[in-house]
């Protein structure tokens, strides 16, 4: 269904046009009806498929500009998304010239109360970081009508229960609560049925979780291996934009200073990164001067950049829920994208798990031999070649060419200029701690019930960082990431130069 058909304001039509969006979405046509009869809903569907504007239309239909308190609030688990959230917020609310502000953690205050000040209709929240600022009293809960919480599920297993709990209960009843996921664990619906007023659920029905515009493949790859299967991999992808996700906070580290290492243009990001690093690190891989984003699953729960055409599982996820929520950083707004998910023989029986929960189908392929990656990496030199012909960039060689063919072989001459472009480094390849394997939950004796408090990502957050410590000698080093680490080694064109 077109948006003009679905009887909104002008004012918020006339942004949704500036956007380039023309037809809603399932979510979106389904949602608006129900929220605009003032109802509360819990939202469910696929990743990237537009929770955001499905929340967003009726919450901004709903502000009185009139009205100069703050009128709606929408809490996000992580600041990344508060601000994605914001952004997207802003936008469409322009026309109607809707103030929306995020605050987030890890972010200097007093300049979120100057912008406070100056009167948002809207505020884009952690859950953290809103409840000082009611706190300072430079939010006002009592003001507030309308609630979103967007990827509500990774709010709670990140543990924000009680802090979600405590923020509505100051929040006025006669409120309307919206709740987004695209997954929906049980666990959601004891929030629900607490905090919400007969919810109308709306859950775009699909036969899998995983919308079908993203190939998902798996590599059976010991975990000593993963990191050639990885560079092997993209060298016949040649991926626009990848994420790549490790399992702990050590893993991205060392990951992505490994990739940096072999010339690619990689950078991580995770929750103990500092504020602007993590928005600095971000904002690269939109203008992608960084195009192998390696992340924890915390850092890119319901991100969207677009232009990302792969993801890679390097460790898989623990839950089907994770695994969901990470190939869905591709393949967005019906964009097509793939999947590799490298998993250690033993963790085979935890990916069947996976591919049976999520009801999808997971190819499982060979890891590609060395030869298969070189001729692809060599046609696409040739490539080059032809296109530098093809704009005649050539053109001032032409004398050194004539020359050089004088005393070489024209095949020889070709051959090293490829070889010469290929700028394969030649520095070794690091060596990575070792990760545990998943096994399958269903068949392993962990006591995971110890974990429960922390929920699915006891790996990243608690787990991960006292065990296994040592590093391994040839890896990582710590310390020494970031740009400038991998020093004066030429770039291979194809990848961007830092
Ligand atoms: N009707 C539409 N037509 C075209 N593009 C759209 C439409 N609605 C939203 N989009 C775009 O689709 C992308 C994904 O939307 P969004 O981030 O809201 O997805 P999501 O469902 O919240 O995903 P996730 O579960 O990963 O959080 C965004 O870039 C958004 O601007
Ligand atoms: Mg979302």
């Amino acid at each position: 269904m077109k948006f003009n058909e679905l009887d909104l304001p002008l004012e918020l039509l006339e942004s949704i046009e500036k956007m380039g969006f023309e037809e809603a979405t399932p979510i979106q046509e389904q949602v608006l009806p129900v929220a605009r009869e003032g109802h509360d809903v819990i939202g469910q569907a696929q990743t990237g498929t537009g929770k955001t504007t499905a929340f967003g239309l009726p919450m901004l239909e709903k502000i009185d500009m009139d009205n100069p308190n703050v009128q709606a609030l929408v809490l996000a688990p992580t600041r990344e998304l508060a601000v994605q959230v914001a952004d997207e917020l802003t936008r469409l609310g322009r026309n109607k010239k809707v103030k929306t502000v995020a605050v987030y953690g890890g972010a200097d205050i007093s300049r979120q109360i100057r912008e406070l000040k100056s009167r948002p209709q809207i505020v884009v929240a952690t859950p953290g970081r809103y409840m000082d600022h009611t706190r300072r009293r430079t939010i006002r809960p009592a003001s507030i009508e309308t609630v979103v919480l967007d990827e509500a599920d990774e709010m709670l297993s990140m543990g924000f229960v009680e802090d979600i709990e405590a923020i509505l209960e100051e929040v006025p009843d006669e409120r309307q609560t919206l709740l987004f996921s695209a997954t929906m664990p049980t666990r959601l619906k004891k929030v629900s049925d607490r905090f919400m007023k007969d919810p109308k659920t709306v859950s775009v029905k699909a036969k899998t979780l995983t919308v079908d515009n993203i190939e998902q493949f798996a590599v059976k790859v010991p975990e000593k291996h993963k990191l050639l299967a990885l560079t092997r991999i993209i060298e016949l992808e040649d991926p626009e934009l990848a994420i790549i996700f490790g399992r702990t906070k050590r893993r991205v580290d060392e990951l992505s200073e490994a990739l940096e290492h072999q010339g690619y243009a990689a950078a991580g990001i995770h929750g103990d990164l500092k504020q602007a690093q993590r928005t600095n690190v971000l904002r690269r891989f939109k203008q992608g001067s960084v195009k192998f984003l390696v992340a924890t699953d915390v850092a890119a729960r319901g991100i969207d950049v677009s232009g990302v055409s792969h993801v890679f599982n390097f460790d898989i996820p623990q839950e089907s829920e994770s695994y969901v929520h990470r190939i869905g950083r591709t393949g967005r707004a019906g964009q097509s994208g793939k999947a590799y998910t490298f998993a250690a023989p033993i963790e085979m029986d935890h990916l069947s798990m996976i591919e049976r929960e999520t009801k999808g189908k997971i190819k499982t392929i060979d890891l590609p031999t060395k030869e298969e990656a070189s001729d692809v990496r060599q046609s696409r030199l040739a490539d080059e070649l032809v296109k530098v012909i093809q704009s005649n960039g050539q053109a001032n060689f032409e004398a050194t060419a004539e020359k050089l063919l004088q005393s070489y072989d024209a095949k020889d001459v070709v051959a090293a200029a490829l070889a010469s472009i290929q700028n394969d480094t030649k520095e070794p390849m690091k060596t990575l701690t070792g990760e545990r394997p998943v096994v399958n939950k269903k068949r392993s004796k962990a006591p995971s019930s110890k974990h429960k408090k922390g929920g699915r990502r006891f790996y990243e957050d608690r787990d991960g960082r006292n065990r296994n410590r040592r590093r391994s000698s040839g890896g990582g080093g710590g310390g020494s990431r970031g740009p400038q680490s991998s020093g004066g080694r030429r770039q291979d064109r194809r990848r961007q130069p830092r």
